[in-house]
């Protein structure tokens, strides 16, 4: 489990986020929605330890992540932020070798090798291991940051939209592959996603954030109501079921 307890954070004296506790459980689908500015990153971050902590206390698995080292953190959770700056003169498969990071300390085995192997294959990246990262389209580099974040291998993997620059079949290959993470390795997931259908079809629990509150959270058909979500968008939404989940109309 990730629990978070009052956590507040300002960026340059405004206030970002509003004294938040919730909890993401373990075992378990997790998406954070919310309209764009809602303060959903900056708790990906701050649960990551991208950003440090200002008030409040944040543990993941037990993990308190304002004082227990890196590497062991390392060893528990992979975060995929949004801004990769990555110089981008490294190779696909250099890019993905740097999730064993934790586990290797720069001397990696054979069977770091193999579950790098293993990532740019899951990833269908293998044709393209030995591009440079400034040669490949921007979905075919998101893979791959993706792919390094899963080499990491943690029982926690928290992503802040993942599905950006993915076409359809990718993003639903990707979603596939976090729920058999979830289902069949008993991993854990956090995923900042704007597209709310993938949340709808794929998460099991919903936090809703708006204006750096947590307005919402609970079992993905609990929270993805007509009422909920017009309220969090500020915008008619409708909603209907599709193979016994929720299915969000907004274009109507
Ligand atoms: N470096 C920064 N300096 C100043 N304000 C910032 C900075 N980073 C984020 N903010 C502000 O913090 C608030 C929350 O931003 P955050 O990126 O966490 O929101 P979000 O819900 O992830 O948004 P989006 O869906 O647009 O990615 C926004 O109002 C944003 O303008």
């Amino acid at each position: 489990m990730i629990q978070i307890d009052q956590v507040s954070h300002q960026i340059g004296g405004t206030p970002i986020l509003h004294d938040i506790s919730t909890r993401l459980p373990k075992g378990r689908l997790t998406a954070l929605i919310g309209p764009n500015g809602a303060g959903k990153s900056t708790l990906l971050r701050l649960i990551g330890r991208l950003e440090p902590l200002q008030a409040g206390a944040i543990t993941v698995a037990g993990h308190d992540v304002a004082t227990t080292p890196t590497d062991r953190l390392a060893r528990v959770m992979a975060i995929l932020g949004q801004q990769t700056a990555i110089a981008s003169r490294l190779r696909l498969s250099e890019l993905v070798a740097f999730g064993r990071w934790p586990h290797h300390k720069g001397r990696p085995g054979p069977a770091d090798r193999a579950r790098v192997t293993q990532a740019l294959e899951a990833f269908a990246l293998a044709p393209l291991a030995h591009r440079f990262l400034d040669e490949v389209s921007g979905g075919q580099a998101q893979r791959a940051h993706i792919a390094m974040a899963f080499a990491q291998d943690t029982d926690w993997m928290l992503l802040d939209e993942p599905l950006n620059n993915l076409d359809m079949a990718h993003a639903r290959a990707l979603m596939g592959r976090l729920r058999a993470l979830v289902d069949h390795e008993g991993r854990s997931v956090a995923m900042v996603v704007h597209e709310i259908n993938y949340a709808a079809a794929w998460a099991d629990h919903v936090i809703a954030m708006k204006d750096g509150r947590v307005i919402a959270e609970g079992p993905a058909a609990e929270v993805l109501t007509e009422a909920r979500l017009s309220d969090l968008y500020d915008a008619p939404i409708r909603v209907g079921q599709h193979l016994g989940r929720p299915l969000v109309l907004h274009h109507v």
